[in-house]
């Protein structure tokens, strides 16, 4: 029997048969910071170094990026905060509306760059009706920061002074001749269906507006040639890793009455659509019609793609960066970072099966006229079942893996290929880390882009399988993805691509949620997500009640499983109490003895991981 988790019928209070798994055995303190690499049978056996990650680097990066964060945006946010701070809650009092601690205006980018001579002015402002009335939302509360509206509303005379309503841009000056008020309650009546929620896309990107020239643009034209005015900003990114329950984390917490969902759960702008303008990527958020009429605080997407690249981060801080040229209304802070992981191994198996089987079953069975594909199937049989494809085509779990992980113990070498490509690309003296090097031993590490080898043919995809296809002739390596397929463990080393994270982004913007938590105490977890976001306390249970996304072959980002169909399916294909949920829909075989060495194999990163991060998850 492994050791991951097991199902047993322990946990039946909300028709779940989980049980958590037994604590850890306490281990011994690690050596100051350090990762030890270690081998697994098949591997090389050379004995590797320990390599090093000093607590003090990460302190010193800290100090000096505090300070520059200190100078350019905390300072004028405090300001600001403290008079918003002062302002919502006398607000709160007088009219029974929430009261909101400075941070959430603070933390999600809410300040805006009011003066204080306006806010001074607004607490004895008396509009010519009940604003609280007129915006309020299902709960009867409206966010004290969108008070900034009454003003505009009754005296459009204020109406340059103020750059950000709520999370929003300012609206043009154009825009500021619509009734407001007409616009939340004839246009998009207030009720929980997400039908009604407006983004501006059509209206305003995305429909060949913006001249072609300006997608292709440098950087700098990106921020700063653009109109964002009216369009509202995400205050979570959920950033992955990919198949750790992204999909349940973003379904539930825009569950949250006060959160709004994007146009899509996975933009995948910063990674993948980085070319078009913010302009774009911000037009993929609800109005500012339907942030008012439902009262909503927040909006946010979650796109795994963004977790494994060291651009990621860095696109990231500069495009939404404090005082960038996009406009005033910028003068925000960053979004919050979320970031879930799962116990690795159940990961790879997610992975294994999500990345390589599903669509190389998919592709032997329909046969694509793909010139690459049609090669690495010219000797198989068509029209068999997909037994037969997965007994004699397919590699297995513990092929794949074993193939990775000997190239990963070569490359993640102290000093070896990942950490001395990584120096060149990022580090001093122009990369885009170059700060972050400042103490050579921190361990910036690209494995996904230097670990995993090139093309060798059509039929080996990566010179990471040569001696795996060599060997098993009948066996394919086929799908869309190769860089997952060959990265099924790789992208289990958590620590390594959060490093990169917090290399840029400050400790209290990042929150770490571990997928067990979600799995077994989801609304508390969630709750937990809200409070750092500094959301309203909210009773997550209902919305975490429905079930799990994205489950098994349910795929599909908003596709929910409820919590019986998951339980009656593992029952029905395994009698037993040991059932790992990574399991559900399609049994990978695990032997006790790969189990073992990847527990060994993940200890160290895992470890690191929580040093990094100050949370410890619940695995082996
Ligand atoms: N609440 C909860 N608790 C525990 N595990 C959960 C939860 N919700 C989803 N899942 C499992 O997460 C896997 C899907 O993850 P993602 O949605 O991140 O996948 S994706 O990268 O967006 O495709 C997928 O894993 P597998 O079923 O093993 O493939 C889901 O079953």
């Amino acid at each position: 029997m492994g050791r991951g988790m097991r199902w047993s019928p322990i946990n039946k209070s909300r028709g779940k048969y989980f049980s958590l798994p037994s604590p850890a055995a306490e281990s011994p303190p690690p050596s100051p910071g350090a990762i030890e690499l270690p081998t697994i049978n098949g591997g090389d056996d050379e004995e590797y170094e320990v390599y090093a990650v000093h607590a003090s680097h990460r302190s010193k990066i800290r100090t000096v990026a505090a300070i520059s964060v200190a100078v350019s945006f905390i300072l004028p946010l405090i300001v600001t905060g403290v008079v918003h701070s002062a302002k919502s809650k006398n607000e709160s009092n007088a009219n029974g509306g929430v009261d909101f601690p400075s941070h959430v205006l603070l933390g999600n980018g809410f300040g805006g760059n009011i003066n204080d001579s306006l806010l001074v002015k607004s607490e004895d402002f008396s509009p010519p009706y009940d604003t609280r009335k007129d915006f309020r939302n299902e709960l009867g509360k409206v966010p004290p920061y969108w008070e900034k509206i009454e003003l505009v509303v009754n005296s459009p005379n204020v109406f340059s002074s103020i750059t950000s309503w709520g999370p929003c841009y300012r609206p043009s000056s154009k825009e500021i001749s619509i009734d407001w008020l007409e616009q939340v309650h004839h246009e998009t009546p207030y009720r929980f269906s997400n039908d009604q929620i407006v983004y501006p896309q059509a209206s305003k990107v995305g429909d060949g507006s913006v001249p072609q020239s300006h997608f292709y643009a440098g950087d700098d034209d990106l921020v700063k040639n653009q109109n964002l005015s009216g369009l509202c900003r995400p205050g979570f990114l959920i950033i992955g890793q990919a198949k750790c329950g992204t999909s349940s984390l973003y379904h539930y917490l825009t569950g949250h009455p006060r959160v709004l969902p994007a146009s899509q759960k996975q933009l995948d702008y910063f990674k993948y659509l980085s070319f078009k303008p913010m302009e774009w990527y911000l037009s993929n958020f609800p109005s500012i019609q339907t942030f008012l009429a439902r009262g909503a605080i927040m909006t946010g997407e979650s796109s795994p793609s963004y977790f494994p690249y060291p651009e990621v981060p860095h696109l990231i801080h500069e495009r939404t960066r404090m005082g960038s040229q996009i406009n005033t209304a910028s003068r925000v802070s960053h979004p919050k970072i979320i970031a879930i992981v799962r116990d690795p191994i159940s990961r790879a198996m997610s992975s294994y099966k999500y990345n390589y089987v599903d669509p190389a079953m998919k592709m032997l069975l329909k046969r694509p006229n793909d010139p690459k594909v049609k090669a690495a199937m010219s000797n198989i049989a068509e029209g068999m079942t997909e037994s037969y494809y997965r007994e004699n085509h397919l590699f297995s779990f513990e092929d794949l893996v074993r193939a990775e992980i000997s190239v990963l113990q070569q490359c993640l070498k102290p000093g070896g290929v990942a950490e001395q490509m990584s120096r060149r690309k990022y580090g001093p003296p122009n990369g885009i880390y170059a700060d972050a090097y400042i103490d050579s031993a921190l361990p910036l590490v690209n494995a996904d882009e230097f670990c995993y080898g090139e093309s060798v043919s059509d039929s080996v995809p990566l010179s990471q399988w040569a001696y795996l296809i060599r060997q098993n002739p009948d066996k394919v390596i086929i799908g869309l993805d190769y860089h997952l397929i060959s990265s099924i463990v790789g992208r289990s080393l958590y620590s390594l691509f959060l490093n990169w994270w917090y290399a840029k982004f400050s400790d209290d913007d990042i929150h770490v949620v571990c997928t067990e938590e979600l799995h077994f105490h989801p609304a508390k977890a969630m709750l937990n997500v809200s409070l750092f976001l500094g959301l309203p306390e909210f009773d997550f249970s209902n919305v975490t009640a429905e079930g799990m996304y994205n489950v098994g072959f349910h795929q599909g980002y908003d596709t929910i499983t409820s919590w019986d169909d998951i339980q009656n399916e593992a029952e029905a294909e395994n009698d037993t109490d040991d059932r790992d949920f990574a399991n559900i829909g399609y049994d990978v075989n695990l032997s006790d003895e790969l189990r073992d060495e990847l527990v060994d194999f993940f200890q160290p990163y895992n470890e690191a991981l929580f040093r990094l991060t100050g949370k410890t998850c619940q695995w082996y």
